[in-house]
């Protein structure tokens, strides 16, 4: 696959430009001849520049599935001291061995507010999650929170690619392959081992702003690919073209920048002499990406019943097992209910899968209230849940005329493994302890 075009994307023009195609071989060159022509690593790489690749699969994994980037960069990577452990603040890593699996129906809400500067990446606090990061299998749920832009420091994550979803305030990423803009309604993608700064859109010029919240799927294993449409056919939900890579951009800084590198589960950190974030061109498929939400198309049903929800998958990431997600990203965004004859919230259900449903902004058509944006909820493998009583009975009795459900935008990060919590998610003040409730007073209505 090759690029189509640009986009300049962000509110208005001032939004950093972008390269469109999901998977797509992108190239971009921020200085005119940048990139070698007709090879990758020349004997001397144009401008002067070191040639670079940066492997998201193994060398030898199918075409369908390889990835790389191939960067050219003022200084190599390479050049940098050893690593020293750092502060792991709330950041927790798979395997989650601290907490016996619960199969109780939990609820979250939001996380409090930080208690002084917060970057991005000490704002990350963890919920939960499956897995092994050194096996390269499963995922971890994460929630930021953040009133700081990232300064004089880098982060990374060699253990899985991290899918960014803010729920409130907007971020500026600043990747080695350039800028991407996301906002609450859009997601990014940093691939594993992308460097990358997180900075808030609305800070002031000391990078200090309001508070900036959003979720974060940490994702070990494959990474997150287009679903197959089957007999959807060729066009819907996810449009590939819909999802934005930046162009080129690079930091021509020297002084010391810290990186901060997530391996295997803990944080380490290098001080290099300069910013690692000076790739001047690269080219490849291993690279960051933004994706509007409200992009999604939407397709459920126009006669009767409701489908499952693997409809409205944005992005799977495969395991071992076919049909079988490490972890699906699946929104719930606005759309027209029309199934007659038809219960039209989520039904009441037990899954093997394991569900995590965030709230962007607005309600959730199974809950009347509780569940609010910058909060979670996670309905663990085969634990009962589905519509509130609230909502039940509601339903249950609507006049039936098509409606338009546009008042909230909810997602669910769903696993095929059940999810272990943290210590800190089990005991969190936050944890809405008479989450049960919801379900309590649903009447027996049998007539036999
Ligand atoms: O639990 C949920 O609210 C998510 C969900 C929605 C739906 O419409 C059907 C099944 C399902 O798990
Ligand atoms: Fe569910």
């Amino acid at each position: 696959m090759t690029g189509t075009g640009d986009e300049q994307a962000g509110k208005g023009a001032e939004g950093p430009a972008y390269l469109c195609g999901f998977g797509n071989e992108h190239s971009s060159e921020a200085v005119p001849g940048a990139l070698p022509v007709g090879r990758n690593s020349p004997q001397r790489a144009p401008l002067g520049l070191y040639a670079e690749q940066l492997s998201g699969s193994a060398f030898t994994e199918p075409r369908a599935h390889n990835r790389r980037s191939w960067l050219y960069r003022i200084r190599p990577s390479a050049a940098h001291p050893p690593f020293v452990r750092a502060e792991q603040g709330a950041l927790r890593s798979a395997p989650f061995t601290d907490c016996v699996p619960d199969p109780n129906r939990l609820r979250w809400n939001p996380l409090p507010e930080p208690d002084g500067p917060t970057d991005f990446l000490s704002g990350l606090w963890t919920l939960g999650g499956n897995g092994d990061a050194t096996q390269r299998t499963g995922m971890a749920v994460h929630l930021y929170r953040a009133n700081a832009s990232m300064t004089d420091r880098v982060f990374s994550d060699a253990d899985g690619e991290l899918l960014i979803v803010p729920e409130r305030g907007g971020l500026l990423l600043r990747t080695e392959f350039g800028l991407l803009r996301a906002e609450p309604g859009q997601v990014a993608l940093i691939p594993r081992g992308v460097r990358f700064r997180v900075e808030l859109l609305d800070a002031g010029p000391d990078g200090r702003g309001p508070t900036a919240r959003g979720y974060v799927c940490e994702n070990y294993g494959r990474p997150f690919q287009l679903p197959d449409l089957g007999p959807i056919g060729a066009n819907g939900l996810a449009n590939p073209r819909d999802f934005l890579a930046p162009v080129a951009a690079y930091e021509d800084v020297e002084g010391p920048v810290e990186v901060v590198n997530k391996f295997c589960g803990t944080l380490w950190k290098a001080t290099y002499d300069h910013s690692p974030l000076d790739v001047v061109a690269w080219h490849g498929n291993h690279v960051p990406y933004v994706y509007d939400l409200r992009r999604f198309n939407v397709i459920g049903t126009i006669s009767y019943d409701h489908p499952d929800p693997s409809i409205f998958t944005v992005l799977t990431a495969p395991s071992d097992t076919p049909g079988l997600a490490g972890v699906d990203f699946v929104v719930f965004a606005p759309r027209w209910l029309v199934g007659e004859d038809t219960f039209r919230p989520p039904y009441f259900h037990r899954n093997v899968m394991t569900e995590y449903m965030g709230l962007i902004e607005g309600a959730y058509d199974a809950k009347a209230e509780g569940f609010v944006p910058g909060g979670g909820s996670l309905h663990n493998m085969m634990s009962a849940h589905g519509p509130d009583r609230e909502t039940f009975d509601r339903a249950s009795a609507a006049e039936l005329r098509p409606q338009k459900v546009d008042d909230g935008l909810a997602f669910m990060f769903e696993t095929r493994w059940p999810l272990t919590l943290t210590a800190q998610a089990r005991d969190a003040d936050h944890l809405q302890r008479a989450y049960d409730d919801v379900w309590q007073g649903l009447q027996r209505h049998f007539r036999p």
